[in-house]
């Protein structure tokens, strides 16, 4: 794992990030006066403000900073870089303090581990959560970026320097590996994007398998080092039952806190009410997604509301409802596809950011959100033990409960139970990854797809 650290409050300098470093580097040798960048608070007031910084600098520094090597937990770039503070000058200093004034009421940094950190949908998302969009602006950030291989050690390489480049001043910490259990050390959330998509010729049992070899790993990874309490959102494919697979191999953790991204499709189905009935889409409200995040999932037009009114009193066209809505989201991510070329990247990353603030929020009066979550003694009578998307408060504690006042018609039952169905079948495939039986029982139904493939 290698290391960087945020440029944003470095001292100016013509030199790039990554020569400041080599400079430092070189002058180490040099009884020079060197300070380590601290990534806290309370120790950059050690550090920088007090009289005795320069003395504890010195006790703390660490090796040089050597460009990063897969396996290795060196660091390099701006993140680790030492000052010499003589160099620098007082004006710096001066400037650092006053900063630190500024930065008072900072929280305690989180720890975020992102997997398919070098992917499509990362591209999009690791940027907002470093510049404060998701977890707010006085919420300081340690980025973990996780891949898979050494090849792609090299691309997260190419990330964190963009990261660097981009100078937030929230981006506390950059660490990149490929090993799971270094990336996720006391991590508080994980964002679980990584997943091989489906290739030509391969089965979706295969697919099942695959992928769920990645998310037994990372779900004994998490159970082993990561914070306790950490919050998991799984977004790689298929997300429900790779999901269940990380959970069921993380038994130390609350399996409450896993969560399936299914926001992406509560966001399409809010995006074609507002479309059907004219209004603009922060007036739609109660939109819940049930089931799989495939095309057996169920967008709820029966408790969703316009407006406050139900949504079924606006848009009174029930064949519509009924058979175009409920298609188009289901669809909606193949459809995406065909036009582009490659699976929906920045709605996603959008959705990821919506999914983590409705957990970090109180949700407003009277609303819920969706996510895939644990069944475990739901009040829908939906099987127990398996991921399913279900309409969810929270109070912002990053805890959420299941919302009970929901009305389940026939219509909405009869394909909630099909998602179930799915589902199941699904979990028959992974029993060997959950400990629960043998490949073999795996019979996958011509509805097991995920939103891209049709
Ligand atoms: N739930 C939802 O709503 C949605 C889910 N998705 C799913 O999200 C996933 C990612 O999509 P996208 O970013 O576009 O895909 P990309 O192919 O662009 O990126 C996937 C990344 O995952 C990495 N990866 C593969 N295996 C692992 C592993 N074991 N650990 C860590 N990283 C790994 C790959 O890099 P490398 O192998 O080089 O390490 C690659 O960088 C897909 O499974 C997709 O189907 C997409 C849209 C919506
Ligand atoms: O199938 C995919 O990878 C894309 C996907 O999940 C979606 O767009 O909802």
């Amino acid at each position: 794992m290698a290391f960087m650290a945020a440029a944003a409050t470095a001292p100016s300098s013509s030199s790039s990030p990554l020569q400041l470093h080599k400079h430092a580097a070189a002058r180490r040798s040099a009884p020079a006066l060197l300070l380590r960048r601290p990534r806290s608070r309370s120790h950059r007031n050690q550090l920088v403000c007090s009289l005795d910084a320069t003395k504890q600098a010195v006790q703390e520094e660490r090796p040089a900073a050597v460009n990063g090597v897969a396996g290795r937990t060196d660091c390099y770039g701006v993140f680790c870089t030492t000052y010499d503070l003589r160099a620098v000058g007082a004006r710096w200093r001066t400037d650092w303090c006053k900063r630190d004034e500024e930065t008072k009421a900072w929280k305690k940094v989180v720890s975020v581990a992102v997997s398919g950190a070098a992917g499509m949908i990362s591209n999009h998302l690791l940027f907002k959560l470093a510049s404060g969009q998701v977890f707010g602006p006085d919420q300081p950030i340690a980025l973990k970026l996780l891949g898979s291989s050494q090849r792609s050690f090299q691309k997260l390489e190419g990330v964190a320097m963009e990261l660097e480049d981009s100078l937030y001043p929230l981006l506390r910490e950059v660490s990149i590996g490929i090993d799971p259990y270094e990336v996720f050390q006391d991590v508080e959330w994980a964002l679980l994007i990584g997943a091989k998509p489906r290739g030509p010729g391969m089965e979706r049992a295969d697919l099942l398998n695959i992928n769920g070899q990645i998310f037994a790993q990372q779900g004994k990874a998490l159970n082993a080092v990561a914070s306790r309490n950490v919050k998991v959102l799984v977004v790689g494919n298929p997300c429900n039952t790779n999901a269940l697979i990380c959970l069921k191999n993380a038994p130390e953790i609350p399996s409450k806190n896993f969560h399936a991204l299914t926001r992406l499709d509560e966001n399409r189905a809010k995006c074609q009410l507002a479309l059907k009935a004219s209004v603009f889409y922060d007036k739609i409200s109660n939109m819940t997604i049930w089931g799989n995040h495939s095309t057996t999932q169920v967008p709820d037009f029966v408790n969703a509301r316009i407006d406050g009114k139900p949504a079924r009193q606006v848009i009174r066209d029930t064949k519509w409802l009924h058979e175009e809505f409920t298609k188009t989201v289901q669809k909606r991510g193949g459809e995406l596809i065909q036009k582009r070329g490659r699976s929906s990247a920045p709605s996603t990353a959008v959705s990821i950011v919506d999914a983590i603030q409705s957990l970090v929020n109180p949700t407003p009066e009277g609303d819920w959100f969706s996510s895939g979550v644990y069944t475990n003694g739901n009040p829908y009578g939906i099987e127990e033990d398996i991921v399913f998307s279900m309409p969810c408060r929270s109070k912002g504690d990053g805890d959420y409960e299941l919302v009970t006042d929901v009305t389940i018609d026939d219509f909405l039952w009869e394909r909630i139970k099909k998602s179930e169905a799915e589902l199941l079948a699904e979990k028959r495939c992974v029993g060997h990854l959950i400990g629960e039986g043998e490949e073999e029982l795996c019979e996958v139904t011509e509805d097991t797809m995920l939103p891209g493939e049709q």
